[in-house]
């Protein structure tokens, strides 16, 4: 055996590491491996150690060993799936387009669920229980298919004692009126109720009131009309706000012409005793100096007075008429202008024939108004007369009288509907949904009996809850997720619109930075809560969620408008006359950016690029900070502190009235300030004699304040 040359290199260690490990080298510089744990076939120990647990990086790294992937550049290979913004409370348009092609493909599948068949030997009991099951069956079904289908259904009622009062109020009624809101009239439709009205009997008839119709314009209500005639829908537009405000306007009418009656009356009163008193003077006069016709001549101007002025009295009764009749023509002329302008054009094209042309206009504009015209109370009544079939059923205790059904989804305005037709507040309104609750027998005249049903949700499709939140079915206020909602609203009305209602700026990302010209939820809520000033309480921040419950209602009540069109019209074109920006008043713009107004002036002043960023205290930076730090305005962008400090920094309470322990009362119990009590001291060093800068200096507690680290000896305990 040779001697080894050094004392390392020798033992029995030494020698099983050269026994593994012969033939192997280590890797050079270049040599790197593929991955850490990549391993040289190497000794078959290594192979086939067993490995029973591997973390999700060890995991990884095996795998990717096994399939040989070079994982480093997959990494780095990032593949853009869109670079747009999406919010995922919301369809992009292609799977919108779907849904709507889905919805319509399983209308049919909303139903509503039916009363089963029942005759005079049913019990009561026998025929809850047949109600109970079919209910259930009903429900059961609308659940298989929104599951099955994926679809997305209203929350449609599911209390069956409602469905019960709507089933009473089918049975009950000759004609079922469904309220529906003009702002989407198709999706408050249910085309299975009306099918079910017809099965209860088929003499029973539908009508489609289209209610809220004063959101709607001449062309928008001849489109929808164009399209429920060819659906063969026997529909009429009505506005039960309108007929309200011209039954309020009538009121005031009738009662400023009493008033002027009574006052005319008194003014006659008042004028023929003084003709009486007059003609008795004549009298006098004549007896004295007879043959005299001076008298006659003075009676003419007094009578030519009195008839001027009750001809005056009788123009301005007329006068207080005119309003309503110029108000009624403006109504007509207004919607009348267009067509008539659009017939003049006509007109001109066909001059050879222009009296038959001119008739054949007259004509169509006749027959158009009956299809678009919004109806007044009265004519709505007339119409409810004419289409109100005569069923004759001697058993009905009520035959011979005409029984009106009208139903509908919450707060589409029955209540108000039924108040216009009485004429007066019979039926109370309110904005918020579901307010009647059990269905109401109202006696209209002798002849026809108003069913009030309870508000409904019917079995409906929808695309997203955004989408049923701005239909008002979802309540605005239990709303938590609400950037679907008001996404829809910022894509359903221009941003120019948005703005100029609310006087507002907002900041959308620019298409180079993946906006696409339209604010996103988030982009139109910050500019709102900016601008109003929500808060979110302690940070600071706007508060978006505040900001949503206030557009989303704005939305519902018609201050944004948007209607929906018939199937195959484009929304944008069809709300093309309500986004016409000069419907909408100037107003003061709001900021929308929590940059002090003044900092911009400090911009244009300093001529510094808004955004250019130095870091030496110029552009925005600077004018952000100049303002801030201006005492003035300090306060006002102070964070906010609450309690007792908040009254100190804004000086809103003294002191003394913050710590009131702090308070020093005097011998009789009064109170004494500090600087009484300073004074005080003052006053008695002087009396001991010592005065100047000592009196003052002991009197002042400043200069105290040097001592305050050094432990004070109290007194207390001194031998
Ligand atoms: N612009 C407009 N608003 C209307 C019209 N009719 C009703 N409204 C408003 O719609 C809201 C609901 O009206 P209601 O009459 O209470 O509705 P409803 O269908 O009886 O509601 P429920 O009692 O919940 O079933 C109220 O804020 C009304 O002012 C209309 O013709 N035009």
């Amino acid at each position: 055996m040779a001697i080894p040359k050094s004392k390392k290199n020798v033992g029995l260690g030494q020698a099983i590491i050269k026994a593994r490990f012969k033939g192997r080298s280590r890797p050079k510089d270049g040599d790197e491996r593929l991955h850490s744990t990549e391993m040289e076939d190497g000794g078959s120990w290594t192979r086939l150690q067993s490995v029973t647990q591997e973390g999700d990086l060890e995991s990884f790294l095996s795998t990717a060993e096994l399939a040989g992937t070079e994982f480093t550049a997959e990494k780095l290979n990032i593949k853009v799936i869109s670079n747009q913004y999406e919010n995922p409370f919301m369809l992009s348009a292609d799977k919108e387009k779907e849904t709507l092609e889905k919805h319509q493909e399983f209308k049919s599948h909303l139903t509503v669920p039916r009363r089963p068949h029942w005759d005079e030997t049913t019990t009561g009991p026998e025929l809850q229980r047949m109600e109970r099951t079919s209910f259930l069956d009903w429900r059961r079904g609308l659940a298989t298919l929104a599951e099955r289908e994926t679809l997305l259904l209203t929350p449609f009622e599911r209390n069956i004692e409602v469905w019960r009062q709507l089933w009473r109020v089918i049975e009950r009624s000759h004609l079922v009126v469904q309220i529906v809101d003009a702002r989407n009239p198709l999706f408050f439709r249910s085309t299975d109720l009306e099918t079910y009205v017809t099965e209860v009997d088929p003499r029973k008839k539908n009508l489609l009131l289209i209610n809220k119709a004063d959101y709607l314009t001449v062309k928008q209500r001849k489109r929808w009309a164009d399209y429920f005639d060819n659906e063969g829908i026997r529909y009429t537009f009505f506005s039960a706000a309108l007929a309200k405000e011209k039954q309020e306007k009538e009121q005031a009418q009738r009662e400023k012409m009493e008033e002027l009656a009574l006052q005319l009356a008194e003014l006659k009163a008042r004028q023929s005793d003084s003709d009486e008193e007059e003609e008795e003077e004549e009298e006098e006069e004549e007896e004295e100096a007879t043959g005299n016709d001076k008298g006659a001549e003075t009676k003419e101007p007094a009578a030519a007075e009195a008839s001027s002025t009750s001809a005056n009295k009788e123009s301005k009764e007329q006068g207080t008429q005119e309003p309503e009749v110029e108000e009624e023509s403006e109504e007509e002329s207004e919607e009348e202008s267009e067509e008539e302008s659009e017939d003049d054009d006509d007109d001109d094209e066909e001059k050879p024939n222009k009296t038959h042309s001119h008739w054949k206009a007259i004509k169509e504009v006749e027959k158009d108004d009956e299809r678009t015209r919004i109806r007044d109370t009265k004519e709505l009544y007339e119409l409810l007369v004419k289409e109100t079939p005569i069923i004759d059923d001697p058993r009905n205790p009520l035959n011979g009288i005409m029984s009106i059904g009208l139903v509908g989804y919450p707060n589409v305005g029955k209540s108000s509907t039924i108040n216009a037709l009485l004429g007066e507040h019979a039926v109370s309104v309110s904005a918020t949904p579901g307010k009647t609750k059990h269905f109401q027998t109202i006696h209209l005249t002798p002849k026809m009996i108003l069913c009030d049903c309870p508000g409904l949700v019917f079995p409906s499709f929808a695309t997203t809850q955004g989408d049923m939140v701005c239909n008002g079915v979802l309540p605005i206020d239990q709303l938590r997720e609400f950037t679907g909602s008001v996404g829809l609203v910022a894509q359903r009305l221009p941003r120019e619109v948005l703005e100029a209602i609310y006087g507002i700026k907002i900041a959308v990302l620019s298409e180079e930075e993946g906006g696409t010209g339209m604010p996103t939820a988030e982009e139109f809520l910050i500019a709102y809560a900016v601008a109003r000033g929500f808060t979110k309480a302690g940070q600071g921040n706007p508060d978006e969620s505040r900001a949503a419950r206030y557009i989303l209602k704005d939305y519902v009540n018609g201050k944004l408008l948007y209607c929906a069109p018939p199937p195959g019209d484009e929304a944008l074109e069809f709300n093309a006359e309500h986004n016409q920006l000069d419907r909408f008043k100037k107003r003061k713009q709001l900021p929308t950016s929590r940059l002090p107004a003044t900092a911009s002036t400090y911009i244009n002043m300093n001529s510094v690029t808004p955004l250019s960023h130095t870091g030496s205290g110029t552009g925005k930076t600077a004018a952000v900070d100049s303002t801030f730090f201006k005492p003035e305005r300090r306060t006002a962008y102070l964070p906010k502190v609450t309690g007792k400090m908040a009254l100190d920094i804004t000086g809103g309470m003294p002191r003394v009235q913050l710590f009131p322990h702090q308070q020093r009362t005097d011998n009789q119990g009064g109170y004494v300030s500090r600087k009484m009590r300073k004074q005080g001291i003052q006053d008695g060093l002087l009396d001991m004699g010592i005065e100047g800068g000592i009196a003052g200096a002991l009197g002042n507690k400043k200069h105290k304040k040097g001592k305050k680290n050094i432990k004070q000896r109290s007194g207390g305990g001194l031998f």
